[in-house]
């Protein structure tokens, strides 16, 4: 495991309570949630659905205001944040990798990275070497259609890097691939975690991958538990 007890953790949710809807429809979506990952840790979270995985995603990705508790970044606190300041920190500080990887179609790799750099304020930024990292330097000039879907999710992850976020939230990463490519975009996060020092914390229900994570999280009912530590850190 990567627990460093000195480091501030990278996410720090303490007794997070997410309710969504009204009245009798009111869900209580996550319930007294707490989870520290510390930079490099790689978590995944597992659990049936409608417990509150994408909940958990939305809270700490800054989408979902929660109903109480606290959400620290990088000892930050981002309950207070306005929106605008909530949307800027986001962009600045967190990744984000959905099941498909959610690319633009009529950009090209590169011009995926390139146009994530600009949004942050980056104007000079040299894609190939985060590309070179995900093992699509080759592909710098195609776009999402002449991609594979292992590729495309390859893209998404250098993406989801460029703004050297110190959080990466992944989503079902593995949803659309067989399951070579699901086993090589999973090592390629864990070891993204550990180059970068970023903390991810995916949601997963492909039981194979859970082997390159270092901690093993399952949420039941909106309560997250820990269901292993897996010893000597991640396998990736
Ligand atoms: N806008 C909403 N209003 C009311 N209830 C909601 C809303 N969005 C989600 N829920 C409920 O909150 C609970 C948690 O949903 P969530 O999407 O976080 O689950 P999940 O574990 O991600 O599910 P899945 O694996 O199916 O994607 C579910 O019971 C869901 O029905």
């Amino acid at each position: 495991m990567t627990t460093r007890p000195d480091a501030t953790p990278a996410l720090d949710l303490t007794d997070v309570v997410l309710e969504l809807g009204d009245g009798d429809a009111s869900v209580r979506a996550l319930d007294s949630v707490s989870l520290q990952l510390d930079p490099g840790e790689f978590a995944a979270v597992v659990g049936p659905s409608g417990s509150g995985k994408s909940s958990l995603l939305a809270v700490a990705g800054l989408l979902s205001r929660p109903t109480s508790g606290s959400v620290r970044l990088h000892g930050i606190d981002v309950g207070d944040l306005s929106p605008a300041a909530a949307a800027r920190f986001r962009l600045e500080n967190i990744g984000f990798v959905f099941q498909s990887g959610n690319l633009i179609p009529a950009l090209t790799a590169a011009d995926q990275l390139r146009l994530a750099a600009r949004l942050a304020g980056n104007r000079d930024l040299d894609p190939l070497p985060l590309l070179r990292a995900v093992g699509m330097e080759h592909r710098a000039g195609h776009r999402p259609g002449q991609l594979s879907g292992g590729e495309r999710q390859r893209v998404g992850i250098a993406r989801a890097l460029v703004n050297r976020p110190s959080l990466l939230l992944v989503d079902e990463p593995t949803a659309a691939l067989d399951r070579r490519r699901s086993e090589d975009v999973v090592q390629l996060l864990a070891e993204q975690a550990s180059a970068f020092g970023v903390a991810v914390l995916m949601v997963t229900h492909d039981q194979e991958v859970l082997r390159h994570c270092d901690r093993v999280l399952e949420m039941v009912d909106g309560r997250l538990g820990e269901l292993a530590v897996a010893e000597g850190g991640s396998a990736g």
